[in-house]
Order: structure tokens, then sequence, then C-alpha cells
């Protein structure tokens, strides 16, 4: 890792290598207003926030294949909500390639690397057209391209990678040899943006206005569950928070007795305030959902806001 910051920039940590979807959708958001470090997985990215590296950004979901579970299962580490809080978010289309080494065609093909995400948002591509293909799932999409032009571990005669384009440019050994081989022609991905503290934000893009409040509540099983006894199902939760949900996500709490989850809400609320009042707006919403956090750990539950946006 890298950590000679540029003067006066932030640095914010993303996905690596260059050219990986994160780091395409914070450039396009935050352009040079932040130094870049690049990290070798979603779990360091999360991990590296620091008063030195104060930002990150994480997928969050696919329009495709839904949910990044790898971000999800950083975020049951208590250490998130105290140290790392997700501040913002943006949403970037995404178009995937199949890029091989000059010369290779798809015949030739045997063995598709790529991140899960992408594996999974191309698998009607894969199905129809390498079915006897074999998949290996690597860190990040443009990990898969620096695996194929620097091959120690892969045959590249008989390996294709799926990524962006952009790779191609970054490593000139490879060629694009299919365009657009996700499942849908749409294919958005919502990324977050961490924040070393609650009270810091990355810099603005004075070109997006966000009009709704966000928040994301971790909660955790009561201790009485923990115990086999049975508690208030989370179904009285929801009924209590009585907010708009916009997503819940469900992920093992890796806790005794087995079967026991960890959920992640996200809340929302549409903003009337103008632009000059969002801090104040952001101030109310925050007291508002440290209400209800306080009304569901009264039900026995662990609740925490781990996300104000
Ligand atoms: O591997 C990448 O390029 C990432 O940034 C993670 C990812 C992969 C596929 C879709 C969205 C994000």
């Amino acid at each position: 890792m890298h950590l000679e910051a540029e003067p006066q920039k932030p640095s914010l940590a993303f996905l690596g290598p260059e050219g990986t979807y994160s780091h395409q959708a914070a450039h396009d958001h935050f352009g040079d207003s932040v130094h870049y470090i690049k990290v070798d997985s979603i779990n360091d990215a999360v991990y590296s926030l620091s008063p030195q590296i104060p930002f990150a950004i994480v997928p969050a979901e696919n329009s495709i294949f839904g949910s990044v579970v790898e971000t999800l299962d950083c975020f049951r580490h208590k250490s998130v909500g105290q140290t790392c809080f997700i501040r913002g978010e943006t949403t970037f289309a995404i178009r995937h390639c199949l890029l091989v080494k000059k010369g290779v065609k798809l015949q030739n093909v045997k063995t598709v690397l790529s991140h899960e995400q992408a594996l999974g948002q191309c698998k009607t591509f894969l199905e129809r057209y390498l079915p006897l293909a074999s998949v290996i799932k690597t860190s990040s999409t443009a990990e898969a391209a620096r695996m194929l032009a620097d091959p120690t571990n892969v045959d590249a005669s008989t390996s294709a990678a799926i990524c962006s384009k952009l790779c191609a440019d970054l490593y000139p050994v490879l060629d694009v040899l299919q365009e657009g081989i996700q499942n849908a022609e749409t294919n958005l991905t919502r990324f977050w943006f961490l924040a070393w503290s609650m009270y810091s934000l990355p810099p603005s893009n004075p070109q997006v206005e966000r009009h709704s409040l966000t928040a994301l509540l971790r909660i955790s099983p009561s201790p009485s569950s923990l115990l086999g006894c049975p508690s208030v199902g989370v179904a009285r939760v929801l009924q209590l928070l009585q907010m708009r949900m916009a997503r819940i996500d469900r992920r093992p709490a890796l806790l005794n007795p087995p079967f026991t989850d960890i959920y992640f809400l996200e809340v929302e609320e549409i903003s009337e305030s103008d632009s000059r009042d969002r801090p104040r707006a952001v101030q109310d919403w925050k007291d508002r959902i440290e209400g209800k956090a306080q009304s569901v750990r009264s039900l026995g539950y662990g609740c925490i806001s781990i996300g104000i946006w």
C-alpha cells in the first residue's frame, strides 16, 4: 500500500488494481479531488480506514446479481459503526467484456477468471458460449486482467478474463473478444462511500444533488436468542421502525446457535430541504435514526446505525 498522500487531498481506498469498477466509479464521482490508494480486497478497503486514509469506496449491490455479500460480511464486524461509516453513495453503469491474450479465440477458452459478481452478472453468456469452461474467482475484475497479462499462475493461451474494456488499454497484450456480455443491457452497481469518522464527509461532487436521506441499520441477535430462548421476531422490529424500508439483507451472525442472523436494514426518506439546509436535515435524520435504534434495543436486539447519508 502506498501511503504518501498529495498535500490537501484526502486519501480514498479502492479495490485494486487500477481499472476495477470501484476505481472507475470513484473516479467518475471524485475526479482529482482525492488521492487514490489501491488495496487488494474489499476487506482491506474497509479495514484500511484510518486518520491517514479517511475514505474508501466499496460495492454495495448490483441490479443483476444483487447484494455484494463480501461487503456486508465485513459490516458484521463491530469496528464498522465505530471507525467505519457509510457517508454517501454513487451508481455506476457496468458493461462487461471478455478479454483474452492477443490471438486466443473463444473456442480455445477453458478457464474464465473474474470477481464473483462479474461471473454472476455474465452467467447467461458463460452458459451459452463457454458451457464447459471452469471459473476462477479473483479478488477483482481488473485483477483477472492483470493475471492474464502476466500469467505466472494461469495458462493465458486457454484463459479469459471478464472485466471492463478499460483493462484492454491498461494491458496492451490483451484484446477484447466480446463486449457487453452481461445478462441484461442495463447493469448498474451501487457503491458506498465509507468514512473513518461519522463526522467527516468525502469531497462533494457539485453535479450530484441528493434528494433522499438514507441510513443503514445493523440489527444483531438478542442475547436471549443466543441462549436458545425465543425472542420477539425480526418482524416485530420492522413493525416498530415504521420507516420506508429500501432494502433488507440477512447474513449469518457466525454465533451459536447456528442459523442466528444479522440483519442490515436500509431505510430512507425523501428530503424536502434544499441543498443549503442539507447538513441540518442530515443532523435531524441522525437524531431520528438514533431514537429508532434505541426502541429496537428496548426489544433486546443490538441495533446501531452504520451509516447516515
Ligand atoms: O472487481 C471490480 O471491478 C469491482 O470493483 C467489484 C465489482 C465487480 C463487479 C461488479 C461490480 C463491482
